[in-house]
C-alpha cells in the first residue's frame, strides 16, 4: 500500500472519530437528561434508581441484533457495555463489592457485567461481599456461584440462607488458568503450587501429569496465590491473566485447565428487583418436608407448565440435622403468570419458599 493511500485512510479515520466522539457525547448528554427526569418524577422520600439492568440488557441485545460486522457481536457489545458504564457513571457511579483481592476472576466478572466506570471494592470473603451489600455500603456485590467443571460454590449458596438478597444479574466467564512464576523462581526446583481449591481441582489432571509430587496448597484466592509466589523462589501459582499482569508473573504453562470449556457463572446481588425483559431467569430456594416423594412434588409443577429448569442444587438447611434446601434456577420471570402459578403451587407443598430474584439472562 502506498504512503498516499495510507494517508488518505487516516484522514478518513480522523473524521470518523470526530463523528463517533460527537455521538458518544450526545448519548452521554441524553443519559444526563434521563437522570434529570428520574429525579423529577420521584415521589416524596423515594430514592432514585439510576441503574436499570433490564434496560441495559435490552440495549446490548439491540446492538448485537443490528451489528453487521466486521466486528463480532461480542466485541461490539463489549464496546457498548463500556459506553453505557460511563454514561451511567455520569448519573451515579455504581459501587460494587466483589470477592477479592484485586486480580480475581470475580473482579473480571464484575467488569464484564458493569463495565469499568464503577467504584469497585475487593472483599476478603464471599460472606463479606454479602454483608457489605446488606449494610448498604455498596450498590451491588459480585460472587461466583457455579463452575462447569467443579460444580457449586457452596459458600455462596450458604450465604443466601443467611442474608436477604436480591439477585439482579448473572454473567458467565471462560476461565483459563496458567502456571505462573516470579522472576526469582527456580523453575526446576518448584516444590509448592498455590491456588484456590476450586482452581487446583479444575487443573487436577494436568497437575497429576506434570507435577505429581509437588505440594498443592489451597489459599483464599488465585490472586492471593500469585501474590505469594512473587516473594518465593521455590513456588508457582495457578491463576488467570488479571492476576499474572497485576503481580508481574510469567506463564510457565498456559491454559492448563482440564476442560477447555471451563467456565464460571457469577451472580450480581443487591436489593433492587428487576422488571421482566422477556428473556429472564429466576432463582428460588425451597425447603420441603422430609417425606417420600417431596422432590418429585416440587418438580411436577415445572414439568406440567413446560418451564425449563436450568439448575438444581441441594444443601443442608442448617436448621435441622439431615434436612435440606433446594436451590433452583429456571427460565422465566416471577411476574410471568405461568411462573406465578407454579410458585403458588409449590408454596402450598413447601415448608418455605423464597424467590431470590428474577434477572435478565446473561447477554455477554
Ligand atoms: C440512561 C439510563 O440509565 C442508565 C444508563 C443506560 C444507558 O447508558 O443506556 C441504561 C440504563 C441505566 O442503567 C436509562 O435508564 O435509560
Amino acid at each position: 500500500m502506498s504512503e498516499q493511500e495510507l494517508k488518505a485512510l487516516r484522514v478518513r479515520i480522523d473524521s470518523l472519530d470526530e463523528k463517533v466522539l460527537e455521538l458518544i457525547s450526545e448519548r452521554a448528554r441524553c443519559a444526563q437528561e434521563v437522570a434529570r427526569v428520574k429525579m423529577a418524577s420521584l415521589a416524596e422520600g423515594e430514592v432514585p434508581v439510576f441503574y436499570r439492568p433490564e434496560r441495559e440488557a435490552q440495549v446490548l441485545k439491540r446492538v448485537m441484533e443490528r451489528n453487521r460486522g466486521p466486528l463480532g457481536n461480542e466485541e461490539m457489545a463489549r464496546l457498548f457495555r463500556e459506553i453505557m458504564s460511563s454514561c451511567l457513571a455520569l448519573e451515579q457511579p455504581l459501587k460494587v463489592a466483589y470477592l477479592g483481592p484485586e486480580g480475581t476472576f470475580t473482579q473480571a466478572a464484575a467488569m464484564k457485567h458493569f463495565g469499568h466506570a464503577v467504584i469497585s471494592k475487593p472483599m476478603a470473603a464471599i460472606d463479606e461481599v454479602f454483608r457489605e451489600v446488606a449494610a448498604g455500603a455498596v450498590n451491588f456485590g459480585v460472587v461466583p456461584v457455579e463452575n462447569s467443571t467443579e460444580g457449586a460454590v457452596n459458600h455462596t449458596l450458604d450465604s443466601f440462607l443467611e442474608h436477604d438478597m436480591v439477585i439482579c444479574g448473572e454473567v458467565e466467564l471462560r476461565i483459563h488458568h496458567h502456571l505462573l512464576v516470579g522472576e526469582n523462581t527456580k523453575t526446576d526446583s518448584i516444590s509448592r503450587i498455590y491456588s484456590h481449591a476450586q482452581s487446583l481441582a479444575q487443573c487436577r489432571k494436568w497437575l497429576d501429569a506434570h507435577y505429581p509430587n509437588v505440594e498443592r496448597v489451597a489459599v483464599s484466592s488465585n490472586a492471593e496465590a500469585a501474590k505469594r509466589v512473587k516473594g518465593e523462589w521455590n513456588s508457582a501459582a495457578i491463576a488467570g491473566d488479571m492476576a499474572a499482569g497485576l503481580y508481574g508473573l510469567t506463564r510457565l504453562a498456559e491454559k492448563i485447565e482440564d476442560r477447555p470449556d471451563n467456565s464460571t457463572r457469577f451472580l450480581m446481588i443487591g436489593s433492587q428487583e428487576v422488571p421482566p425483559t422477556g428473556d429472564d431467569k429466576t432463582s428460588i430456594i425451597v425447603s420441603m418436608s422430609n417425606k417420600p416423594g417431596a422432590l418429585h412434588e416440587l418438580l411436577v409443577p415445572f414439568h406440567d407448565n413446560g418451564i425449563d429448569l436450568t439448575r438444581i442444587e441441594t444443601r443442608p438447611s442448617r436448621s435441622g440435622k439431615w434436612t435440606y434446601v433446594f436451590f433452583i434456577d429456571f427460565i422465566g420471570h416471577h411476574r410471568d403468570p405461568l411462573v406465578k402459578g407454579v410458585l403458588e403451587k409449590i408454596s402450598q407443598e413447601a415448608v418455605a419458599l423464597k424467590v431470590l430474584g428474577s434477572y435478565p439472562k446473561a447477554v455477554l
